[in-house]
């Protein structure tokens, strides 16, 4: 079996004059769960969309599970269980109708398994789909993404609409089935609170590039955000790494990428610092919208 479940070589995609996705290149190993995380309009649903066979890339490979996307997307389509962040179902029919429609387009279909889930789920069988709650949409939708035994799962914003509880139950169902059973789980979002529960690295796409890519615990113990008065900041020129620089009158707290070493550069000059962990969140918002100017102009050279 092949150790990496997804891997993107230089991926390029460009709509008229918008570069989305600039030599981009990321790999899941086998059963992993990666969240890629973007802001609007960062380019994840485009990247999503090319892996599964659906857009054309300008430029670089694609392999999910063996298969070339712009080569095999039919037998992509197989391997491979996708939720959309707006899939539309056929609101008429029953998840029981639509289950029984799907089959013929997937061999391994499984509807054991869907039956299983559409109970655990608490799916009703015969309703209507168009009168299913979003939450309920969204697990029939995961539903159908997996009863077919999908190796590598795609999810794009799968929780969107839902509200916090809701996001939270979709995400103990998603480690549950997905990540017990050992596939390789690739999900977009933008909404972070949740993310680190479920996945064991993240990507950040921004500017058309993956800017970061990490298991969450390591971004968390590298990224930290360290508490300066401006006298203490005035001897140090900015590090490496640095990210955001925001001053509160006679404080300044700076976050960076890789702190250890600007720490252990601030305590043998002696300057007076406190250093503060970060949220997920918090450390997205330094990567994305993160400035740097406010840092003071005089300082010492900072070897790090
Ligand atoms: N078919 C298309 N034609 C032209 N531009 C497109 C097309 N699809 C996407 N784009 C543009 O590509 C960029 C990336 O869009 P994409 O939907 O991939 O972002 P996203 O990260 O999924 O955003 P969101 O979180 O809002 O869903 C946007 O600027 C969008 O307007």
């Amino acid at each position: 079996m092949l150790e990496t479940a997804i891997k993107i070589q230089q991926l390029h995609k460009t709509f008229g004059k918008n570069v989305v996705l600039e030599n981009v290149s990321l790999e899941i190993p086998r059963g992993e769960t990666l969240a890629l995380l973007g802001r609007n309009g960062a380019g994840k649903t485009t990247m999503i969309r090319m892996l599964l066979g659906l857009l054309k890339p300008d430029g670089g490979s694609m392999e999910i599970d063996g298969c070339d996307p712009t080569r095999d997307a039919i037998e992509l389509r197989r391997r491979v269980g996708y939720l959309a962040e707006d899939q539309t179902m056929y609101g008429w029919m029953t998840p029981v109708e639509l289950c029984h429609f799907l089959t013929p387009f997937y061999p391994a279909w499984h509807q054991e398994l869907a039956d299983d889930y559409l109970e655990r789920f608490h799916i009703p069988r015969h309703q209507r789909i168009e009168q299913l709650s979003k939450g309920q949409n969204v697990k029939l939708g995961l539903t159908l993404a997996l009863a077919h035994q999908p190796n590598v799962v795609i999810l794009d914003d799968p929780a969107l609409g839902l509200d916090t509880i809701a996001r939270k139950e979709f995400n103990r169902d998603l480690i549950e089935h997905l990540q017990a059973a050992g596939r390789t789980v690739l999900f977009s979002s933008h909404l972070l609170d949740e993310v680190e529960a479920v996945a064991d690295t993240v990507a950040i796409l921004d500017g058309g590039r993956i800017i970061r890519q990490s298991s969450t615990e390591t971004l968390r113990s590298e990224v930290k955000r360290i508490v300066l008065t401006s006298d203490g900041i005035s001897q140090v020129l900015p590090p490496q790494g640095l990210r955001d620089v925001q001053r509160f009158e006679d404080q300044f707290t700076v976050t960076i990428d890789g702190a250890a070493d600007f720490v252990e550069h601030l305590t043998e000059l002696g300057v007076d610092h406190e250093v503060v962990d970060l949220s997920l969140d918090e450390i997205f918002e330094a990567f994305v919208i993160g400035r740097t100017q406010a840092w003071p102009q005089s300082g010492t050279p900072v070897v790090v």
